[in-house]
């Protein structure tokens, strides 16, 4: 029997999957194919795409995502799987509190767990409970896997983890998420002995500074909220500001989530749109300044690393942003030019695929996920 795993990335704005044959006992894994659920209202539906990228199925409209995002999509998988059959699937779960900090199987008092996270990552933990639940229903016999956003942060140093607050629980404290990206970018560049920060700039961004191939401070913290500027929520923000708006202004506690969480960032400050693409074709001032904020704080953030790590030898971009846009790469690196670091566009297979060298006129070298979808 061709037996075949499924992983699956449900993110804020989008869900990535994808295939992959098991091959013999010592478990080779080869892609079979890969896919993309838009969730954005402008680009709304699904591709799947053979290893080679070649489009094997599209559609236009996305299925109904909130209830069931993956059912409608499994026998339109299962036809391109052929006579593979499906055993189990890996599910990046973006909060695993203090509980979870390895790879776990789930089972229902696993589920309850995460669930009682969703508080802290909103946006999150219903969009990756929600295929766990329908292949539950669907499919009850597979076997289903979580691996946690946060679990690659857990050895930062105290100095980085612990919020400049009194003890209120030993659960309280940063996190950081974008963890299995950073991880996979990290083992992907080797030369663990470079200080380097990852930009993962996406629907959701954060940085990480890496010391010895190992998270030792990132932008996000006990929530992904905080840090950078991102497509819907504000980052890091004056504390003060809150309280004001629930003091003073009479803001409840879901106006102000969905404040922050859904109409601030780059929709709040373009008042426009949430897709990056979409604002760096407009030529308004209000999509100008979302975008030059986006690239500032970003910035800002890098540097924030730069300081953890005691300098930088190579900065990585990853995500939906950092991979596809060299606006947003110049324009960030533009404005941290003076940590001695330069732009400059060179094609190399070193480090291997799928990474594209930018490099590396003085101390830094930068790297670019390439398109692989
Ligand atoms: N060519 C592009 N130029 C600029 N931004 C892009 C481009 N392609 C995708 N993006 C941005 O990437 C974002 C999605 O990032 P991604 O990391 O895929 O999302 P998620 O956080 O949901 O996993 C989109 O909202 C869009 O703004
Ligand atoms: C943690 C996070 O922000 O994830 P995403 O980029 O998928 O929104
Ligand atoms: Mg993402």
């Amino acid at each position: 029997m061709t037996k075949a795993i499924l992983a699956l990335n449900a993110g804020s704005s989008s869900i990535k999957f994808a295939a992959y044959r098991v091959d013999g006992d010592d478990p080779g894994l080869s892609l079979i194919c890969r896919g993309l659920l838009d969730r954005h209202a402008s680009s709304a539906g699904f591709t799947i795409k053979d290893a080679a990228g070649k489009i094997l199925d599209q559609a236009q409209s996305a299925p109904d995502e909130q209830t069931d995002p993956i059912s409608p999509l499994l026998p339109r998988l299962q036809c391109i799987l052929g006579r593979a059959t499906l055993i189990a699937v890996g599910h990046r779960v973006v909060h695993g509190g203090a509980h979870f900090s390895a790879p776990i199987l789930i089972q229902d008092d696993v589920l309850q767990r995460i669930d009682t996270l969703t508080p802290l990552a909103p946006l999150h933990q219903p969009a990756c409970l929600a295929p766990i639940r329908a292949l539950q229903r669907a499919r009850p016999e597979l076997a289903q896997v979580a691996c946690f956003d946060t679990a690659f942060h857990r050895d930062m140093p105290s100095v980085y983890k612990r919020l400049p607050i009194p003890d209120i629980g030993d659960d309280i404290h940063r996190y950081g998420f974008h963890g299995l990206s950073f991880e996979y970018v990290a083992a992907q560049i080797g030369d663990p002995q470079k200080r380097t920060v990852i930009a993962h700039l996406g629907n959701g961004s954060s940085v990480c500074a890496l010391q010895d191939g190992r998270s030792i401070n990132t932008s996000m913290g006990l929530t992904p909220l905080d840090g950078l500027m991102m497509a819907t929520r504000s980052g890091a923000i004056d504390p003060g500001l809150l309280l004001y708006l629930l003091e003073s202004k009479g803001l409840s506690t879901q106006e102000l989530k969905d404040l922050l969480y859904r109409e601030s960032g780059l929709v709040g400050v373009s008042g426009v749109s949430s897709d990056m693409r979409t604002l760096l074709s407009a030529s308004d001032q209000r999509s100008r300044l979302a975008v030059d904020q986006f690239c500032a704080r970003a910035a800002e953030y890098i540097a924030v690393m730069a300081v953890s790590l005691g300098g930088l030898d190579r900065l990585v971009f990853t995500g939906g942003i950092g991979e596809n846009s060299s606006q947003v790469r110049s324009e960030i690196s533009y404005r941290i030019r003076w940590l001695g670091i330069e732009l400059e566009e060179i094609e190399t297979n070193d480090p291997p695929a799928p990474f594209r060298a930018h490099a590396a006129r003085s101390r830094c070298r930068w790297y670019q996920q390439t398109k692989k979808r």
